[in-house]
Order: structure tokens, then C-alpha cells, then sequence
């Protein structure tokens, strides 16, 4: 049998091949012999590739995780292993989606912040060091969306848009990196999205455009900039996804529109996304920073 890494199929392990050898019923020992093979394959699996996605020990952060994509973020990080912070504009948002991962027994916490405040996003990261004492993984996914065609787009749409979009993603960032580069390791994801690389339509959108495509430019600068001192930054860019912020209701008219645009006919739910934030938190990911991972059904190929 191969050797067990996990204490509990070690001691599984040992309780079967102890009661093989002091028994002399044949159907028995059928039995255990084939509990030690599924002991084995188990054993191989713990040690195999899949477990360079475990992140027992880890702690992470999610901004804007009270729902939608970050809460999906969130609960997936958790099942790998991670403590996980739920930072949110709104607490009791981020107190509910908590209290989901607490009853899964992973550890959480819920934060209020305003991504938008510099202070806030520094408050942030401090909280969640005195709780769980360190912070490896930063997914910054706070996002907002205005609509106007540009000629009329307002100062305060623009300068909002920006504040929580991009000053919030790079704030966080900042915040995070401080600690995580004096560590020496740490995984930051930003949520950009493909309006950083196509202009949506019909909906007018000239600053959330112009606010993604900037968090994807600022990802690659801080991605080099801080990569040979363990910190790697990436971003995911999710296509059309069925959440609020799609169903609200100056953009809910548009999607079916959006799904036949779509090679894959639909909008993304939000468990198609973590794919690529586990992806950049794993041990694969050694190699990989300054990426932006567009998860989009196809959209942008046509
Ligand atoms: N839904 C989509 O189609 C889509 C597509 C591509 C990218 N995105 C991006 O994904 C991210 C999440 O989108 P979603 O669809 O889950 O949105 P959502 O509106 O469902 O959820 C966003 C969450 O962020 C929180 N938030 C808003 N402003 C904040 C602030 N200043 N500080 C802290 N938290 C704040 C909200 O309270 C909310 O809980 C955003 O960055 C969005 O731009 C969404
Ligand atoms: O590009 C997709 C999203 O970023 C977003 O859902 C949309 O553009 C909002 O109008």
C-alpha cells in the first residue's frame, strides 16, 4: 500500500490491516480488502495533483463577497480550506454570507468597508489580523456599474465609478501587499471584467469600461512589481453573470440579448467563476502573475 499523508487514512489504514490479520473470515476479509483499496486511492488523491488546490491554513479576503460573485468566491475559497473574511459596503450582507460559511465549519469573519476609502481598506486588513493572524489571499471584487451615454455621464458617476472600481481595487491591493510582501507570500485577484477589453452594448458604460480595463492594466504593473517578492496579482474578467448587479432593473431587459450574443448561449452563474480565482490561489499557479483570465462563455471571440 502506498504511504498515507493524512493522519486519518493512516490510522484507517492501520485499524484495516490490523483486523485482516486477526480475522479468518473469508467474507470479512473481502470486505476490508476492499476497504484498503479505497483507502489507497484516497491516500493517492490526498497526495496528487488536486491537492496543490487545498489551502488549509490560509487566510483570505473577499471584497464585495456579501453576494453575487464574491459570495460565490468566497464559499468556494472556504471549502478549500481558507478562513475567510467577507468584507462588504453593505455588513449585513457580509454577516449573512459568514454565518453560511460558519454553519459549513469553515471561519469567517464579516467586515464593513467602503473599498473606496484608503483608511478603510488598510482598517480592513488589521481586522483580519488580529482575528486570524494573517492574510495570504486578497480577492478584491468590490464592483459597481452606472449607466449614461458618455456625453452626459456626470462627474460624480465618473469620479464614483473610479473610486470604488479602480482607487478600491488598487487601495486594497496596497493594503494587502504591506503585509503579505513582508511575509513574502501572497495571491491577490482582482475582478476586472471583459468591458476591459470590449465595449459593451447597448448599455452605455463609458467609465465602468474605461475603471476595468484600468484594474487590469494596474494588475499586470503591480503582478511584476511585486512577483519576485512572492506576491503574485492576477485578475479574473467574468462575462455576463446572473447576479443583482445584472438583474437590476435598467439592465434586466438586455439579457436575453446578452445570452444569444454569447457562444454559449447563456450568462455565466456564479460557480462558473471560481474556476479561475482557485486556480490562481493554487500551487499550479506558481508561475503565473499579471494575468487577466477572461471567463466569458466565448463572448469576446466574436
Ligand atoms: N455581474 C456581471 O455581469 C459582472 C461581469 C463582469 C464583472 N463583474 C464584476 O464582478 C464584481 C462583482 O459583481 P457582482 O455581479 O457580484 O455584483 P453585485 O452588485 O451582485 O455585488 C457587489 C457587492 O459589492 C458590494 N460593494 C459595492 N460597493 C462597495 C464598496 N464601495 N465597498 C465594498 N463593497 C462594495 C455590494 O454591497 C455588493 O454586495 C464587480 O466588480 C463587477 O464589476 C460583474
Ligand atoms: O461586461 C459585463 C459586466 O461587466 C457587466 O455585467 C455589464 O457590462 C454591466 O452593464
Amino acid at each position: 500500500m502506498a504511504p498515507v499523508a493524512d493522519p486519518s487514512l493512516e490510522k484507517l489504514e492501520a485499524i484495516i490491516k490490523e483486523t485482516l490479520a486477526s480475522t479468518s473470515d473469508p467474507k470479512l476479509k473481502e470486505k476490508l480488502t476492499r476497504a484498503q483499496e479505497l483507502v489507497n486511492t484516497a491516500s493517492i488523491r490526498s497526495k496528487g495533483v488536486l491537492n496543490k488546490f487545498a489551502l488549509d491554513g490560509q487566510v483570505a479576503v473577499v471584497t464585495g463577497g456579501g453576494q453575487g460573485i464574491g459570495r460565490s468566491i468566497a464559499h468556494a475559497l472556504g471549502e478549500a480550506g481558507a478562513k475567510v473574511a467577507i468584507a462588504d459596503l453593505d455588513l449585513s450582507r457580509a454577516e449573512t454570507v459568514a454565518a453560511e460559511l460558519e454553519s459549513k465549519g469553515i471561519s469567517s469573519l464579516a467586515i464593513k468597508v467602503d473599498v473606496s476609502k484608503k483608511q478603510e481598506c488598510e482598517e480592513m486588513v488589521q481586522t483580519i489580523l488580529s482575528k486570524f493572524g494573517d492574510l495570504h489571499i486578497g480577492v478584491n471584487n468590490a464592483g459597481i456599474v452606472m449607466n449614461s451615454d458618455s456625453e452626459d455621464t456626470s462627474e460624480r458617476e465618473w469620479t464614483t465609478t473610479m473610486a470604488v472600481n479602480l482607487n478600491g481595487a488598487f487601495y486594497c491591493c496596497q493594503a494587502e501587499a504591506k503585509h503579505m510582501l513582508k511575509k513574502g507570500y501572497g495571491r491577490i485577484i482582482n475582478t476586472a471584467s471583459m468591458s476591459a477589453i470590449v465595449v459593451n452594448h447597448p448599455q452605455k458604460q463609458v467609465a465602468y469600461n474605461a475603471s476595468k480595463a484600468a484594474v487590469v492594466h494596474m494588475t499586470k504593473t503591480l503582478g511584476t512589481e511585486w512577483c519576485d517578492r512572492g506576491v503574485t496579482v492576477n485578475s479574473i474578467s467574468p462575462g455576463y453573470t446572473d447576479t443583482e448587479l445584472t438583474r437590476a432593473e435598467k439592465l434586466v431587459t438586455l439579457r436575453n440579448m446578452w445570452s444569444n450574443d454569447t457562444p454559449m448561449k447563456r450568462l455565466a452563474d456564479v460557480e462558473d467563476l471560481v474556476g479561475g480565482v482557485l486556480y490562481f490561489t493554487s500551487q499550479l499557479a506558481n508561475f503565473t502573475t499579471g494575468f487577466n483570465l477572461v471567463m466569458d462563455g466565448g463572448f469576446t471571440c466574436w
